[in-house]
């Protein structure tokens, strides 16, 4: 049953594991003790945040929200579930838990957030939820969980993208090598939102109205024979209007055509004929969109040779070969090569376009290898990236934590040796300002009741835990990061947006960077501050709770 809210139904989480139980068991035996204590409907805060950019970067794309909203929505433990519940809690615990938690749901609960889809720093609340103590903190670790891969491979994604370049195609190929049916369809929704244009995930396409696109593998290849296992050797052209009754025999044709071509000089042999006759079958089953995986045998010597024949074949019939795929070999080299013989072929037999057949190129590609590519130079369109991208290779984990920063209205901080894992109390809110050229210049946190920045006011921004570093910043422009998306079922919230503007939102926002903050190698860190108010709170509660040493 899907939640309404707002007018608009929330169907539950996309993956129906997604449920209360999904949770580690000390967020239930501190329910309890919570219950116990009597304190379980005392109001807390929370905030999501991650403390460190991934990948050696210093920027991170938001994903996962859209998930924890529906299961907030929807949030209902069953009578099994608390049965279960029941049996792994100690004997001892009372029945009247059990009768509250059958009673919980989020109605209580508020959830502000960053949209989806944004660029986001670490220390910043991603996600600040408040409620009853012993609800919400049942909420810590599904968020966590629904949060962390999605806003790693978004931006995992994001990165590979930025490598590639704007005009490349990125098409996520993982889903054979991603971490279970859930790292996959995770990985192609994620990967689509931080830029990827298409997945070969087809369970994913029909979820989430991801484009799907494809090839095909080296086993389609390898199962012909000869050219004289091909029964149906006809080809209506692609206006209808005339038929090619051996559409074997004219490949064959512009086989020898391209073998005696003066401007190839001579440069193609004999080919693979078991090849020639797959590339000749898959044309005949998907003439309007022939693409050929051309490395099984040899590229240069087969592959290449083979595809143009059929291609040309194609053109005689009105139709456009959509490309090749390499997957194997030195992916810089091949790619020139083919798309000088392209290139050769567009004029010498006056094919308009051929030279801008579209070159695919996979394998185990990363950033890395990306980069490498555009250094040597490269003639690829479009990249299909799997193990890399999906199974975050360079990077297992985000680490978002969720920490308490206010109970009953106090204001409260996690203290540790190592400063970075000292939480920011309080209530707060969180601002973007961005600077004269149009780009963010700096993230901003302030007390819940602290008068907003405004648009042209001098505002001190304060490192939160380094007294030494301070600017003041003057914003032309503010925006206020966080927005409500949960305020009870009844609650006025923002709506889930579409997967598309999600996306749209990660592409633009990435493109109004400032491209020191985005470079690979030495990126500027993106500044986070507080302001000079919550700087002098955190510091005064700092010392409060820090109990004085004595040295002996
Ligand atoms: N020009 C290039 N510069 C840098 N790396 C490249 C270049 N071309 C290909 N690569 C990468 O080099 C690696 C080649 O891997 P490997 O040697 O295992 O594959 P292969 O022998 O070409 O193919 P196969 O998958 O059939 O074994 C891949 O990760 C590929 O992405
Ligand atoms: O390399 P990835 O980035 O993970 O991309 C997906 C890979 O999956 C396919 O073949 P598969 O790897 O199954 O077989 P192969 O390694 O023998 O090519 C495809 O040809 C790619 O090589
Ligand atoms: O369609 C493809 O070419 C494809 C799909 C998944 C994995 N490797 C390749
Ligand atoms: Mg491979």
């Amino acid at each position: 049953m899907a939640a309404i809210s707002n007018g608009q139904v929330i169907a539950g989480p996309t993956n129906p594991m997604v449920t209360p139980l999904l949770t580690d068991l000390y967020q239930f035996t501190m329910a309890y003790a919570y219950w116990k204590a009597g304190k379980h409907n005392e109001r807390a805060v929370f905030d999501l945040y991650f403390r460190k950019n991934p990948f050696g970067g210093e920027y991170t794309v938001f994903a996962g929200l859209e998930e924890c909203i529906k299961f907030i929505a929807n949030f209902k433990l069953a009578d099994d579930e608390i049965d279960f519940v029941r049996q792994s809690l100690s004997s001892s615990c009372e029945e009247g838990f059990y009768k509250y938690l059958s009673g919980v749901d989020c109605s209580e609960v508020e959830v502000y957030a960053i949209q989806e889809g944004s660029v986001v720093f670490p220390k910043v609340p991603l996600v600040r939820v408040e409620g009853p103590i012993a609800v919400v903190q049942l909420l810590e670790t599904p968020f966590l969980n629904l949060i962390n891969y999605a806003s790693l491979v978004a931006t995992n994604a994001a990165r590979h993208r930025f490598v590639a370049g704007e005009s490349k195609m990125l098409l996520e190929f993982g889903l054979r090598r991603a971490q279970g049916p859930d790292g996959g369809i995770g990985a192609s929704r994620y990967c689509y939102m931080g830029g990827f244009h298409a997945t070969s995930n087809v369970a994913a396409g029909k979820i989430f109205g991801i484009p799907l696109r494809g090839t095909h593998s080296h086993a389609f290849v390898s199962s012909f024979m000869s050219p004289d296992e091909i029964i149906d050797k006809s080809l209506h052209s692609s206006d209808k209007r005339s038929t090619c009754e051996d559409f074997v025999s004219l490949v064959q044709t512009w086989l020898s055509k391209i073998q005696w071509s003066n401007s190839l000089n001579g440069t193609f042999g004999e080919t693979n004929h078991s090849e020639l006759a797959a590339f000749a079958s898959y044309a005949l089953a998907f003439p309007d969109n022939f693409l050929a995986l051309v490395d099984t045998y040899d590229v240069m010597r087969s592959g290449i040779p083979n595809f143009c024949a059929v291609a040309l074949a194609l053109n005689d019939l009105g139709y456009k070969a959509a490309g090749i795929r390499l997957d194997s070999g030195d992916l810089a080299y091949l790619s020139s090569e083919a798309r000088k013989i392209f290139r050769i072929i567009e004029k010498e037999f006056g094919v308009t376009g051929f030279g801008k057949t579209v070159i695919t190129a996979s394998n185990d590609l990363n950033e890395e290898t990306l980069d490498a590519l555009n250094k040597q130079g490269h003639e690829v369109d479009a990249f299909g990236i799997g193990t890399h991208v999906v199974t975050c290779y360079a990077q297992a984990a985000l680490g978002c934590v969720f920490k308490l920063v206010e109970i009953n209205n106090q204001p409260r901080i996690k203290l540790s040796e190592d400063v970075t894992k000292v939480s920011i109390p309080c209530k707060k809110r969180s601002y973007r300002l961005f600077g004269k050229e149009g780009y963010p210049l700096v993230d901003i946190m302030t007390g819940e009741n602290e008068p907003p920045p405004k648009v042209g006011e001098r505002i001190l921004c304060r490192h939160p835990f380094n007294e030494s570093k301070r600017a003041y910043v003057v914003p032309q422009r503010v925006e206020e990061l966080m927005k409500c998306f949960w305020h009870g079922p009844g609650g006025v919230r923002e709506d889930l947006p579409p997967l598309k503007d999600i996306r749209e939102r990660c592409i633009s926002q990435l493109g109004k960077m400032r491209p020191d903050h985005m470079r690979r190698l030495n990126p500027t860190p993106y500044k986070v501050s507080v302001s000079a108010k919550l700087y002098d709170f955190i510091h005064f509660l700092w010392l409060n709770e820090a109990p004085v040493g004595e040295l002996q």
